[in-house]
């Protein structure tokens, strides 16, 4: 398990902590966030570009490489890092929740998933032990554990059966886990809006004793406030000398509101996926570039951002690429949008070592544009 986390401090003015993760690959400053690069990219970036504005560690996916290209060509190929060339970490999920996301056709048994490909129709079958084999040969560092995210809302009769079962599957994974010390396994807690079943769900991972826990199951839809009210009673359950990461989230207020609420790690495909359908995240609230008041505006997406993107391209250039479809656009589009979040993040990280985490909150939600009614 040679992932470790180091608290720096705690935040005097909110829940918020800033600390450091270390991996085999690398070291990252938290809260975090990480890109998702769910087939071995994150969608028109090169690795260059994410080191260049500071991504740390990305995602991939387990289901999604397993199907294409196979996760036998990526094991032969050395692995995750050297088929996409990313030289910082990687974390990989674990593909339950994309089976219970992305096919229907599934039918959940105790031993595993059985499903539909999505892109083939062919009926497949995934378990804790196969979902452990495929994340061994991508080789990320940090794997995430088989777990079931039941849509929302869930009936609680049916949201316990599944907590147990995922709390089963956890220890399954486990035992399945050929390389603890190249590679750190992190439970996922589940349980939906029903605190006793995230208390029951934190209880029985956290006396598995995973190098890392993450809090599955939110931002599927349910409101802000449960979010919130779930995190609050959460993450107090999670062991303080380990990372905790939020799964899914988020937009920016999740972000901010994620890590006041102690979470070290985030994950949203938000960006990149909104980037290529010409919308931009902006200090001043979201931008759609291709709205046609833009046609003639040659100033930046952002005037607060120092990224590649605003300090060499107009918004009516951007948009004349978005509305030609030219892939261009959207590396731009994608190239802000990850940075706005990442410097967001060392805002976050910056406000943390001040003391003053819920002061930032307010002036980022006021000019972003969170507290309109
Ligand atoms: C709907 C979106 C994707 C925004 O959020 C969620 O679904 N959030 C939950 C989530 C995201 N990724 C996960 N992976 C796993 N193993 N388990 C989960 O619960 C989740
Ligand atoms: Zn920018």
């Amino acid at each position: 398990m040679a992932i470790t986390y180091e608290h720096i401090k705690t935040c005097k003015q909110t829940g918020a902590r800033l600390g450091k993760v270390h991996t085999p690959h690398g070291t990252f400053d938290t809260p975090a966030f990480m890109p998702v690069g769910t087939l071995a990219t994150v969608k028109t970036m090169s690795p260059e570009e994410l080191e260049s504005m500071g991504a740390g560690m990305i995602l991939s996916n387990t289901y999604h490489l397993w199907l294409r290209p196979g996760s036998d060509i990526v094991e032969e190929a050395g692995g995750l890092h050297k088929f996409m060339n990313w030289k910082g970490s990687i974390l990989t999920d674990s593909g339950g929740f994309q089976v219970f996301s992305l096919s229907d056709l599934r039918k959940i048994k105790e031993e595993g998933v059985h499903f539909r490909n999505h892109i083939s129709g062919e009926k497949l079958f995934l378990s804790p032990e196969k979902a452990m084999h495929i994340q061994n040969q991508l080789g990320a560092d940090i794997m995430m554990a088989f777990d079931e995210c039941p849509p929302y809302p869930a009936e609680h009769k049916y949201m316990k059966d599944s907590v147990e079962r995922t709390s089963r599957w956890a220890e399954r994974c486990l035992s399945a886990h050929q390389r603890p010390h190249d590679q750190g396994l992190f439970g996922i807690v589940q349980g939906g809006e029903y605190e006793d079943l995230r208390k029951q769900s934190a209880r029985d991972l956290t006396s598995l004793d995973f190098p890392g826990y993450a809090i599955g199951g939110l931002s599927v839809g349910e409101p802000k406030d449960v979010m919130n009210r779930v995190l609050e009673s959460t993450t107090p359950l999670l062991p303080t000398e380990k990372p905790r990461y939020l799964m899914g989230v988020g937009s920016p207020d999740s972000l901010v509101d994620g890590a006041i609420r102690g979470i070290d790690m985030f994950d949203c495909v938000l960006p990149t996926r909104i980037a290529r359908n010409g919308t931009c995240m902006t200090s001043n609230g979201r931008l759609v570039v291709r709205n046609a008041k833009f046609a003639r505006d040659f100033g930046p997406i952002d005037e607060n951002c120092d990224c590649y993107t605003c300090r060499n391209y107009s918004k009516a250039y951007i948009r004349h690429l978005v509305k030609a479809n030219e892939t261009f656009g959207f590396r731009l589009t994608t190239y802000h949008n990850l940075y706005f979040l990442l410097k967001l993040m060392r805002q976050v990280r910056e406000a943390i070592k001040e003391d003053r985490l819920g002061d930032f909150r307010e002036e980022f939600f006021e000019q972003y544009g969170f507290n309109k009614p």
